[in-house]
Protein backbone atom coordinates (compact mmCIF):
# COMPACT_ATOMS: atom_id res chain seq x y z
CA UNK A 1 0.00 0.00 0.00
CA UNK A 2 1.58 3.09 -1.20
CA UNK A 3 1.46 6.71 0.25
CA UNK A 4 -0.08 8.21 2.90
CA UNK A 5 -3.34 8.70 4.05
CA UNK A 6 -4.49 9.94 8.05
CA UNK A 7 -7.23 12.06 8.19
CA UNK A 8 -8.79 10.63 11.30
CA UNK A 9 -7.87 9.66 14.87
CA UNK A 10 -10.02 6.09 15.19
CA UNK A 11 -10.90 5.21 11.34
CA UNK A 12 -9.93 1.34 11.37
CA UNK A 13 -6.33 1.62 10.55
CA UNK A 14 -4.84 -0.23 7.77
CA UNK A 15 -0.71 0.56 7.77
CA UNK A 16 1.57 1.40 10.42
CA UNK A 17 5.21 2.17 11.02
CA UNK A 18 7.11 1.10 13.82
CA UNK A 19 10.48 0.62 15.02
CA UNK A 20 11.52 -2.26 16.88
CA UNK A 21 13.81 -0.76 20.00
CA UNK A 22 17.40 -1.79 19.71
CA UNK A 23 20.77 -1.84 20.64
CA UNK A 24 20.47 1.82 20.54
CA UNK A 25 18.90 1.30 24.06
CA UNK A 26 22.24 -0.97 25.38
CA UNK A 27 23.87 2.71 24.91
CA UNK A 28 22.15 4.83 27.85
CA UNK A 29 23.76 5.17 30.82
CA UNK A 30 22.78 6.59 33.80
CA UNK A 31 24.38 10.16 33.47
CA UNK A 32 23.19 10.26 29.88
CA UNK A 33 19.52 9.47 30.45
CA UNK A 34 18.57 13.51 30.99
CA UNK A 35 19.98 14.44 28.20
CA UNK A 36 18.51 11.45 26.39
CA UNK A 37 14.55 11.80 28.02
CA UNK A 38 14.82 8.33 29.60
CA UNK A 39 14.26 7.77 33.17
CA UNK A 40 15.44 4.48 33.60
CA UNK A 41 17.49 1.97 31.30
CA UNK A 42 14.92 -0.68 29.65
CA UNK A 43 15.74 -4.22 29.63
CA UNK A 44 16.53 -4.69 25.66
CA UNK A 45 15.49 -8.11 25.69
CA UNK A 46 12.22 -7.44 27.37
CA UNK A 47 11.61 -4.59 25.84
CA UNK A 48 11.90 -5.92 22.35
CA UNK A 49 9.49 -9.19 23.53
CA UNK A 50 6.96 -6.37 24.92
CA UNK A 51 6.85 -4.68 21.72
CA UNK A 52 7.07 -7.43 19.06
CA UNK A 53 3.84 -8.11 21.53
CA UNK A 54 2.77 -4.90 20.49
CA UNK A 55 3.56 -5.71 16.45
CA UNK A 56 1.58 -8.74 16.47
CA UNK A 57 -1.34 -7.17 18.53
CA UNK A 58 -1.83 -4.86 15.78
CA UNK A 59 -1.50 -7.49 13.02
CA UNK A 60 -3.92 -9.73 14.58
CA UNK A 61 -6.36 -7.14 13.86
CA UNK A 62 -5.58 -6.75 10.06
CA UNK A 63 -3.06 -3.66 9.99
CA UNK A 64 0.37 -4.10 7.95
CA UNK A 65 3.52 -2.81 10.06
CA UNK A 66 6.07 -1.51 8.58
CA UNK A 67 9.36 -0.72 10.20
CA UNK A 68 11.83 2.55 9.81
CA UNK A 69 14.71 0.99 9.86
CA UNK A 70 13.30 -0.99 7.08
CA UNK A 71 12.28 1.90 4.97
CA UNK A 72 15.23 3.54 5.50
CA UNK A 73 17.54 0.70 4.46
CA UNK A 74 15.56 0.17 1.37
CA UNK A 75 16.27 3.54 0.22
CA UNK A 76 19.81 3.03 0.84
CA UNK A 77 20.67 -0.25 -0.55
CA UNK A 78 18.99 0.99 -3.56
CA UNK A 79 21.49 3.98 -4.44
CA UNK A 80 24.58 3.77 -3.08
CA UNK A 81 25.43 7.35 -3.39
CA UNK A 82 22.88 8.21 -1.78
CA UNK A 83 23.84 6.21 0.91
CA UNK A 84 27.43 7.90 1.46
CA UNK A 85 25.06 11.22 1.00
CA UNK A 86 23.07 9.89 4.20
CA UNK A 87 26.36 9.10 6.05
CA UNK A 88 28.04 12.28 5.59
CA UNK A 89 25.10 13.78 7.21
CA UNK A 90 24.63 11.88 10.36
CA UNK A 91 28.10 12.36 10.80
CA UNK A 92 27.90 16.42 10.89
CA UNK A 93 24.64 16.26 12.49
CA UNK A 94 26.25 13.35 15.40
CA UNK A 95 28.27 16.36 16.31
CA UNK A 96 31.70 15.12 14.41
CA UNK A 97 33.56 18.25 13.62
CA UNK A 98 37.40 17.73 12.96
CA UNK A 99 38.03 16.13 9.24
CA UNK A 100 40.05 13.22 10.77
CA UNK A 101 37.26 11.61 12.43
CA UNK A 102 34.56 12.18 9.88
CA UNK A 103 37.05 10.11 7.33
CA UNK A 104 37.48 7.41 10.32
CA UNK A 105 34.07 7.05 11.30
CA UNK A 106 32.67 7.41 7.27
CA UNK A 107 35.37 4.12 6.75
CA UNK A 108 34.50 2.32 10.03
CA UNK A 109 30.96 2.51 8.80
CA UNK A 110 31.24 1.49 5.06
CA UNK A 111 33.83 -1.15 5.85
CA UNK A 112 31.86 -2.78 8.87
CA UNK A 113 27.95 -2.78 7.73
CA UNK A 114 28.06 -3.26 3.96
CA UNK A 115 24.28 -4.46 5.01
CA UNK A 116 21.80 -1.45 4.44
CA UNK A 117 20.00 -2.88 7.30
CA UNK A 118 23.02 -3.11 9.35
CA UNK A 119 23.95 -0.15 8.57
CA UNK A 120 20.55 1.61 9.18
CA UNK A 121 20.38 -0.22 12.61
CA UNK A 122 24.09 1.16 13.54
CA UNK A 123 23.44 4.71 12.66
CA UNK A 124 20.52 4.21 15.79
CA UNK A 125 22.75 2.35 18.18
CA UNK A 126 25.65 4.99 17.98
CA UNK A 127 28.99 4.26 18.08
CA UNK A 128 31.54 3.56 20.96
CA UNK A 129 34.90 4.85 21.08
CA UNK A 130 36.77 1.51 21.69
CA UNK A 131 35.06 0.24 18.46
CA UNK A 132 37.40 3.00 16.23
CA UNK A 133 40.85 1.69 16.15
CA UNK A 134 42.27 5.00 16.15
CA UNK A 135 45.97 5.88 17.36
CA UNK A 136 45.35 6.83 21.19
CA UNK A 137 48.31 9.11 21.13
CA UNK A 138 46.24 11.52 18.80
CA UNK A 139 43.97 14.09 21.14
CA UNK A 140 40.18 13.21 21.15
CA UNK A 141 39.15 16.22 23.10
CA UNK A 142 37.35 17.80 20.53
CA UNK A 143 35.31 14.53 20.24
CA UNK A 144 34.52 12.53 23.90
CA UNK A 145 32.69 14.53 26.47
CA UNK A 146 34.03 13.49 29.61
CA UNK A 147 30.82 12.09 30.58
CA UNK A 148 30.26 9.48 27.57
CA UNK A 149 32.61 7.28 25.61
CA UNK A 150 30.18 7.55 23.01
CA UNK A 151 31.64 9.03 20.20
CA UNK A 152 27.91 9.11 18.61
CA UNK A 153 25.46 9.29 21.00
CA UNK A 154 22.31 6.91 20.28
CA UNK A 155 19.07 7.52 19.46
CA UNK A 156 17.22 5.41 21.83
CA UNK A 157 13.85 7.41 21.55
CA UNK A 158 13.29 5.99 17.93
CA UNK A 159 10.91 3.73 18.90
CA UNK A 160 8.48 6.25 19.81
CA UNK A 161 7.94 6.80 16.07
CA UNK A 162 4.89 8.96 16.42
CA UNK A 163 6.94 12.28 16.71
CA UNK A 164 9.52 13.17 14.27
CA UNK A 165 7.43 12.69 11.47
CA UNK A 166 3.64 13.03 11.13
CA UNK A 167 1.19 12.28 8.75
CA UNK A 168 -1.56 15.01 8.17
CA UNK A 169 -4.55 13.77 5.91
CA UNK A 170 -2.69 13.08 2.36
CA UNK A 171 0.92 14.74 3.80
CA UNK A 172 3.48 14.33 6.30
CA UNK A 173 4.90 16.74 8.93
CA UNK A 174 8.64 15.85 8.80
CA UNK A 175 9.43 17.38 12.24
CA UNK A 176 12.12 20.37 13.98
CA UNK A 177 11.97 18.74 17.00
CA UNK A 178 12.44 20.40 20.31
CA UNK A 179 15.83 18.61 21.32
CA UNK A 180 19.23 17.44 20.36
CA UNK A 181 18.73 13.77 20.85
CA UNK A 182 15.59 13.72 19.09
CA UNK A 183 16.10 16.03 15.82
CA UNK A 184 18.65 13.55 14.61
CA UNK A 185 15.96 11.12 14.41
CA UNK A 186 14.38 13.26 11.55
CA UNK A 187 17.24 12.00 9.11
CA UNK A 188 14.77 8.96 8.67
CA UNK A 189 11.99 11.09 7.58
CA UNK A 190 13.96 13.06 5.19
CA UNK A 191 15.13 10.11 3.07
CA UNK A 192 12.00 8.18 3.20
CA UNK A 193 9.92 11.10 2.26
CA UNK A 194 12.32 11.93 -0.57
CA UNK A 195 13.62 9.57 -1.92
CA UNK A 196 11.26 6.11 -0.83
CA UNK A 197 9.39 4.75 -4.36
CA UNK A 198 5.96 4.45 -1.68
CA UNK A 199 6.46 8.16 -0.34
CA UNK A 200 8.08 10.27 -2.42
CA UNK A 201 6.18 13.13 -3.32
CA UNK A 202 3.91 13.00 -0.37
CA UNK A 203 3.43 16.81 0.23
CA UNK A 204 5.74 18.19 3.29
CA UNK A 205 4.00 20.53 5.63
CA UNK A 206 7.01 21.54 7.34
CA UNK A 207 10.64 21.02 7.51
CA UNK A 208 12.74 19.92 9.75
CA UNK A 209 15.28 22.35 9.32
CA UNK A 210 12.99 25.17 10.45
CA UNK A 211 13.43 27.32 13.50
CA UNK A 212 10.21 26.59 16.19
CA UNK A 213 9.42 23.04 17.18
CA UNK A 214 6.83 20.82 16.71
CA UNK A 215 6.57 17.44 17.59
CA UNK A 216 4.20 14.58 16.33
CA UNK A 217 2.58 13.48 19.74
CA UNK A 218 1.09 17.15 19.24
CA UNK A 219 -0.88 16.54 15.72
CA UNK A 220 -4.00 15.28 16.72
CA UNK A 221 -6.23 14.32 13.23
CA UNK A 222 -10.00 14.87 14.41
CA UNK A 223 -11.49 14.53 11.03
CA UNK A 224 -10.95 15.56 7.12
CA UNK A 225 -11.01 19.09 7.82
CA UNK A 226 -9.90 19.55 11.38
CA UNK A 227 -6.83 19.28 12.71
CA UNK A 228 -5.81 19.68 16.66
CA UNK A 229 -2.29 20.35 17.80
CA UNK A 230 -1.14 21.06 21.68
CA UNK A 231 0.86 24.12 22.46
CA UNK A 232 3.12 22.34 24.58
CA UNK A 233 6.81 21.82 25.77
CA UNK A 234 7.46 20.03 22.66
CA UNK A 235 5.28 22.66 20.09
CA UNK A 236 5.83 26.02 19.91
CA UNK A 237 3.02 28.59 18.62
CA UNK A 238 5.33 29.99 16.00
CA UNK A 239 5.62 26.13 14.71
CA UNK A 240 1.62 25.80 14.64
CA UNK A 241 1.70 29.37 12.94
CA UNK A 242 4.14 27.84 10.31
CA UNK A 243 2.29 24.34 9.66
CA UNK A 244 -1.17 26.34 9.45
CA UNK A 245 -0.31 28.15 6.86
CA UNK A 246 1.64 25.86 4.70
CA UNK A 247 -1.53 23.05 5.26
CA UNK A 248 -4.61 25.91 4.00
CA UNK A 249 -2.01 26.14 0.83
CA UNK A 250 -2.03 23.53 -0.35
CA UNK A 251 -5.07 22.92 -2.54
CA UNK A 252 -5.23 18.92 -2.38
CA UNK A 253 -5.21 19.46 1.29
CA UNK A 254 -9.25 19.52 2.89
CA UNK A 255 -7.92 20.64 6.52
CA UNK A 256 -9.81 24.25 7.25
CA UNK A 257 -9.41 24.40 10.77
CA UNK A 258 -6.85 24.16 13.03
CA UNK A 259 -7.29 23.99 16.68
CA UNK A 260 -4.36 24.39 19.18
CA UNK A 261 -4.31 22.84 22.75
CA UNK A 262 -2.56 24.99 24.95
CA UNK A 263 -1.32 22.47 27.46
CA UNK A 264 0.74 22.54 30.51
CA UNK A 265 4.42 22.93 29.74
CA UNK A 266 5.80 19.66 31.87
CA UNK A 267 7.70 16.64 31.16
CA UNK A 268 4.65 14.52 32.49
CA UNK A 269 2.79 16.18 29.94
CA UNK A 270 5.07 16.53 26.90
CA UNK A 271 2.91 15.95 24.36
CA UNK A 272 -1.41 16.31 23.76
CA UNK A 273 -1.15 12.75 23.20
CA UNK A 274 -0.11 12.38 26.56
CA UNK A 275 -3.21 14.04 27.97
CA UNK A 276 -5.60 13.26 25.39
CA UNK A 277 -6.27 10.69 22.97
CA UNK A 278 -9.52 9.92 21.00
CA UNK A 279 -11.13 6.38 21.25
CA UNK A 280 -14.63 6.11 19.47
CA UNK A 281 -16.55 8.74 17.53
CA UNK A 282 -17.68 10.61 20.37
CA UNK A 283 -15.22 9.66 23.06
CA UNK A 284 -11.90 10.68 24.45
CA UNK A 285 -9.43 9.80 27.40
CA UNK A 286 -7.92 12.67 29.10
CA UNK A 287 -6.01 13.63 32.06
CA UNK A 288 -8.16 14.99 34.56
CA UNK A 289 -4.84 17.47 35.10
CA UNK A 290 -5.45 19.61 32.62
CA UNK A 291 -9.03 20.21 32.47
CA UNK A 292 -8.15 23.84 34.66
CA UNK A 293 -5.25 24.85 32.70
CA UNK A 294 -6.19 24.22 29.03
CA UNK A 295 -7.17 27.01 26.94
CA UNK A 296 -8.20 26.40 23.08
CA UNK A 297 -7.77 28.43 20.12
CA UNK A 298 -8.85 28.24 16.63
CA UNK A 299 -7.24 28.60 13.05
CA UNK A 300 -8.64 29.27 10.33
CA UNK A 301 -7.03 31.01 6.73
CA UNK A 302 -8.21 34.56 6.21
CA UNK A 303 -7.24 35.75 2.31
CA UNK A 304 -3.76 34.32 2.25
CA UNK A 305 -2.74 34.53 6.03
CA UNK A 306 -4.74 32.80 8.69
CA UNK A 307 -7.47 33.86 11.45
CA UNK A 308 -6.79 32.96 14.96
CA UNK A 309 -9.19 33.16 18.29
CA UNK A 310 -9.65 31.99 21.42
CA UNK A 311 -12.66 29.88 21.93
CA UNK A 312 -14.25 30.14 25.64
CA UNK A 313 -16.49 27.32 25.96
CA UNK A 314 -16.29 24.32 27.89
CA UNK A 315 -13.64 21.04 26.12
CA UNK A 316 -17.15 19.30 25.81
CA UNK A 317 -18.69 21.85 23.77
CA UNK A 318 -15.82 22.60 21.77
CA UNK A 319 -15.30 18.95 20.53
CA UNK A 320 -19.04 18.70 19.97
CA UNK A 321 -19.14 21.60 17.60
CA UNK A 322 -16.37 20.14 16.01
CA UNK A 323 -17.19 16.53 15.84
CA UNK A 324 -21.15 17.37 15.66
CA UNK A 325 -21.86 15.12 18.07
CA UNK A 326 -22.16 14.91 22.20
CA UNK A 327 -18.66 13.75 23.32
CA UNK A 328 -17.99 12.08 26.54
CA UNK A 329 -14.48 12.81 28.33
CA UNK A 330 -13.11 9.76 30.43
CA UNK A 331 -10.76 10.65 33.08
CA UNK A 332 -7.38 8.82 33.15
CA UNK A 333 -7.94 6.27 36.56
CA UNK A 334 -11.16 7.23 37.12
CA UNK A 335 -11.75 9.92 39.65
CA UNK A 336 -9.02 9.02 41.73
CA UNK A 337 -6.64 11.49 41.66
CA UNK A 338 -3.83 9.20 43.05
CA UNK A 339 -4.35 7.00 40.22
CA UNK A 340 -4.89 9.31 37.72
CA UNK A 341 -1.17 10.65 38.27
CA UNK A 342 0.32 7.64 38.71
CA UNK A 343 -1.55 6.23 35.23
CA UNK A 344 -0.95 9.21 33.51
CA UNK A 345 3.02 8.93 34.24
CA UNK A 346 2.74 5.37 32.22
CA UNK A 347 1.01 6.60 29.14
CA UNK A 348 -3.28 5.78 30.77
CA UNK A 349 -4.32 8.05 28.87
CA UNK A 350 -2.08 7.75 25.51
CA UNK A 351 -4.52 5.03 23.89
CA UNK A 352 -3.73 3.88 20.44
CA UNK A 353 -7.11 3.56 18.36
CA UNK A 354 -7.14 1.19 15.77
CA UNK A 355 -11.01 1.36 15.08
CA UNK A 356 -13.75 3.32 16.52
CA UNK A 357 -14.22 1.55 19.95
CA UNK A 358 -11.08 -0.57 20.05
CA UNK A 359 -7.60 0.84 21.29
CA UNK A 360 -4.42 -1.05 22.35
CA UNK A 361 -3.57 0.93 25.39
CA UNK A 362 -0.49 -0.85 28.27
CA UNK A 363 -1.58 -3.54 30.39
CA UNK A 364 -0.08 -1.91 33.65
CA UNK A 365 -2.49 0.69 33.91
CA UNK A 366 -5.54 -1.18 35.38
CA UNK A 367 -7.65 1.29 36.65
CA UNK A 368 -7.85 3.31 33.53
CA UNK A 369 -8.51 0.26 31.21
CA UNK A 370 -10.91 -0.92 33.65
CA UNK A 371 -13.04 2.86 33.35
CA UNK A 372 -12.90 2.43 29.44
CA UNK A 373 -14.52 -0.83 29.31
CA UNK A 374 -16.88 0.23 31.22
CA UNK A 375 -17.36 2.82 28.68
CA UNK A 376 -18.12 -0.12 26.06
CA UNK A 377 -14.30 0.21 24.66
CA UNK A 378 -13.17 -2.40 23.48
CA UNK A 379 -9.23 -3.22 25.11
CA UNK A 380 -6.52 -5.05 23.85
CA UNK A 381 -3.82 -4.96 26.41
CA UNK A 382 0.06 -5.04 25.55
CA UNK A 383 2.90 -5.88 28.05
CA UNK A 384 4.57 -2.76 29.35
CA UNK A 385 7.12 -3.48 32.07
CA UNK A 386 10.28 -1.91 29.93
CA UNK A 387 8.58 0.09 27.39
CA UNK A 388 7.08 2.65 29.60
CA UNK A 389 10.64 3.31 30.94
CA UNK A 390 11.04 5.52 27.78
CA UNK A 391 7.69 7.82 29.00
CA UNK A 392 5.77 6.73 26.12
CA UNK A 393 2.73 4.76 25.18
CA UNK A 394 0.85 2.41 21.94
CA UNK A 395 0.00 5.90 20.56
CA UNK A 396 3.67 7.76 20.84
CA UNK A 397 5.01 4.10 19.64
CA UNK A 398 3.41 4.02 16.14
CA UNK A 399 2.50 6.42 13.51
CA UNK A 400 -0.19 5.50 11.26
CA UNK A 401 0.33 5.92 7.89
CA UNK A 402 -3.08 4.35 6.10
CA UNK A 403 -6.42 4.95 8.03
CA UNK A 404 -9.16 3.86 6.02
CA UNK A 405 -11.86 7.20 4.83
N1 LIG B 1 4.08 11.28 21.82
C1 LIG B 1 4.76 11.04 22.94
O1 LIG B 1 4.37 11.47 24.02
N2 LIG B 1 5.92 10.41 22.83
C2 LIG B 1 6.72 10.02 23.94
C3 LIG B 1 8.13 10.39 23.76
C4 LIG B 1 9.01 9.97 24.91
C5 LIG B 1 10.45 10.36 24.74
N3 LIG B 1 11.26 9.80 25.79
C6 LIG B 1 10.61 11.85 24.74
O2 LIG B 1 10.84 12.42 25.81
O3 LIG B 1 10.53 12.47 23.68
Amino acid sequence: MAGVNVKSEIKPLKKVLLHRPGKELLNLTPNTLEELLFDDIPFLKVAQEEHDAFAQALRDNGVEVVYLEDLTAEVLAADPELREKFLLQWIDEAGIKTERYRKIIFDYMQENYPDAKDFVLKTMEGINLTELHTDKSNSLVDLVSEASKMVVAPMPNLYFTRDPFAMIGNGVSINRMYSVTRNRETIYGEYIFNYHPDFKGTPQYYSRYNTFHIEGGDILNINEHVLAIGISQRTEPDAIDGIAHNIFNDPTSPVDTILAFNIPNNRAMMHLDTVFTQIDVDKFTIHPGIMGPLSVFEITPEGDGIKVHEINAPLEQILEKYIGMPVTLIPCGGGDRIAAEREQWNDGSNTLCIAPGRVVVYERNDVTNAVLRKNNIDVIEIPSAELSRGRGGPRCMSMPVVRED
